[in-house]
């Protein structure tokens, strides 16, 4: 009987050590400091109880531990690492890529066939191959291509301002923002016309603001997903909701079969991919990989490239110098009172108009932290004067705090400072690996010329018809909704246009 209650109380001390000191003692031993912990959930506490989210407590780490290059936390359970130093980041995200070559978000085909497909949440060779395949979509050539249309849908924004009945009271700019990158998606990646302007909301931004919402069951597939992920792969948890991928994957596949059976040709993203697909066969690039990618340009396109409009419709109503500067400049570009099509070439002179882009990013960096893992033996340096380097061993996450960088007086002077002149001229005035709204890398945003070329289109068209000035609605200074996947303003950015002449 002793014996028994013996070797029970055995077996619970040692569960008890193996679980929770010796798991928790992975830092300490390694001489790496970390926040204090719970004994169940690491330092991820309050983002498993929706008190805060993982955005705002990195950034809490990086302010409180600055005079370190580094500081190690438990993700959960897991070590993980948050780098502070942009000469190490730089390392990690460039030099060094082949050892933090993964983004550490695994997804298989139990999740959901048409994400798994998507470039952002493949690893490995499977990477590099989604990512060589979609490389030449997003060209130069193709931004020529793709301009002049983005340009068509932005004159669809301004008649749509010309409506009273919509412009009076103020504008929310974000909503506003989702029809024009919805319209200029469906336009560059499948030629369709997804009619956004013409009713108040339409299904292709409803089942895509499904992918991204924040509702209790989708933030809780996320966590277990990115946390979990064992778990959220046993229990087939899909990252999207079954309904938006049913209906995205039902339009592509009509705009295939309208394509094929009418010989439509057209210079679009959806060709580039059918061509790829008569060069490698259907074997080598399946239908589902096909509708991947389609499907992460769309999502991937959309959401994130509209907050950032938003953002910088409001930085140019919020400051009418840096306003009238934009007009000038792209007046001066395009001809005074000539509104017509602006050619992809033009926007290399529009420097304050890329400076002033740079610095909405910069203060609203809308992805907050990026995520890697080490993929390979990575010496860091100590963390602290005479202490011992640290070997990062694969499978570590590491966290890239995009925020706190960008929020770092050590890395911008007056940090909270809208001041598109700290854009100017040479790229060696910022910091490099302190400044990543894009990533930086290999595994940088694909679609940043895209996103450039779609958010300047806009911005052109309306600023030569419309002075903007910050509605009263607009809560300031601005508040964020850090619970949502993007950051976005808190009770939305709400703007007056004024037609000019
Ligand atoms: C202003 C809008 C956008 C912002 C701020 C943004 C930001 C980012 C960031 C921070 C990353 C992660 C980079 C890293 O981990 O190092 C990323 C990756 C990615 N983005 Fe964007 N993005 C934007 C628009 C777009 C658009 C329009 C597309 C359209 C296709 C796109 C497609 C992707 C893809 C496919 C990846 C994964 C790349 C890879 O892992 O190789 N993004 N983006």
């Amino acid at each position: 009987m002793w014996i028994l209650v013996g070797l029970l109380c055995g077996i619970i001390t040692l569960s008890w050590y193996l679980l929770f000191i010796k798991k928790f003692s992975y830092w300490k031993e390694r001489g790496v400091l970390h926040p204090p912990i719970s004994k169940l959930f690491g330092n991820l506490k309050q983002t498993v109880f929706f008190q805060k989210s993982e955005g705002e407590l990195y950034h809490e780490m990086y302010r409180k531990y600055s005079q370190f290059p580094y500081v190690g936390f438990y993700r959960i359970r897991k070590p993980a690492i948050l780098l502070r130093d942009p000469e190490l980041i730089k390392d990690v995200l460039t030099s060094n890529f082949s050892s933090f070559s993964d983004n550490g978000i695994d997804i298989d085909g139990s999740n959901g066939p048409i994400m798994a497909n998507n470039t952002f949440f493949t690893n490995g060779t499977e990477w590099k191959k989604n990512r060589s395949q979609v490389t030449p979509s997003f060209t130069t050539k193709q931004m020529k291509l793709y301009f002049p249309l983005m340009q068509i849908v932005a004159k669809r924004l301004v008649r749509y301002l010309e409506d009273s009945r919509i412009s009076s009271g103020g504008i929310e700019a974000q909503e506003l923002c989702e029809k024009y990158t919805m319209d200029v998606v469906g336009t560059c990646v499948l030629g369709l016309d997804a009619k956004s302007f013409d009713s108040s909301t339409t299904d292709y931004i409803r089942f895509a603001k499904q992918i991204f919402s924040t509702d209790l069951v989708t933030t809780i597939n996320f966590m277990l997903l990115s946390i979990a992920p064992r778990i959220a792969h046993l229990l087939k948890i899909p990252i999207i909701p079954k309904s938006s991928a049913n209906y995205y994957k039902t339009i592509i596949d009509e705009a295939i079969k309208y394509r094929n059976d009418n010989n439509v040709i057209r210079d679009d993203f959806l060709k580039t991919m059918i061509d790829l697909q008569e060069k490698l066969g259907s074997d080598n690039f399946t239908s589902d990989k096909l509708s991947g990618h389609i499907f992460s340009f769309l999502i991937d396109g959309f959401i994130t490239t509209s907050l950032v409009l938003a953002f910088v419709l409001y930085e140019i109503a919020a400051n009418i110098d840096f306003q009238e500067k934009l007009r000038s400049e792209i007046e001066n570009k395009m001809g005074e009172g000539e509104k017509s099509i602006m050619d992809y070439e033009s926007l290399h002179d529009l420097t304050f108009f890329n400076s002033l882009i740079n610095e909405t990013l910069r203060l609203h960096p809308i992805i907050t932290f990026l995520t890697k893992r080490c993929t390979k033996e990575y010496v860091l340096p100590p963390m602290i004067t005479n202490g011992k380097s640290v070997v990062l061993q694969p499978g570590i996450p590491v966290i890239i705090p995009t925020f706190s960088l960008h929020y770092d007086s050590a890395n911008f002077s007056n940090p909270t400072k809208f001041d598109p002149h700290r854009f100017d001229g040479k790229d060696d005035k910022i910091k490099k690996g302190s400044y990543v709204p894009f990533g930086e890398g290999p595994r940088m945003c694909i679609g940043q010329k895209f996103a450039l070329a779609q958010i300047k289109a806009a911005v052109i068209h309306i600023i030569l018809n419309y002075d903007i000035r910050v509605n009263d609605k607009t809560k300031t200074p601005l508040e964020y909704n850090w619970q949502e996947l993007f950051l976005s303003a808190k009770g939305g950015l709400w703007l007056d246009f004024i037609k000019r002449h």
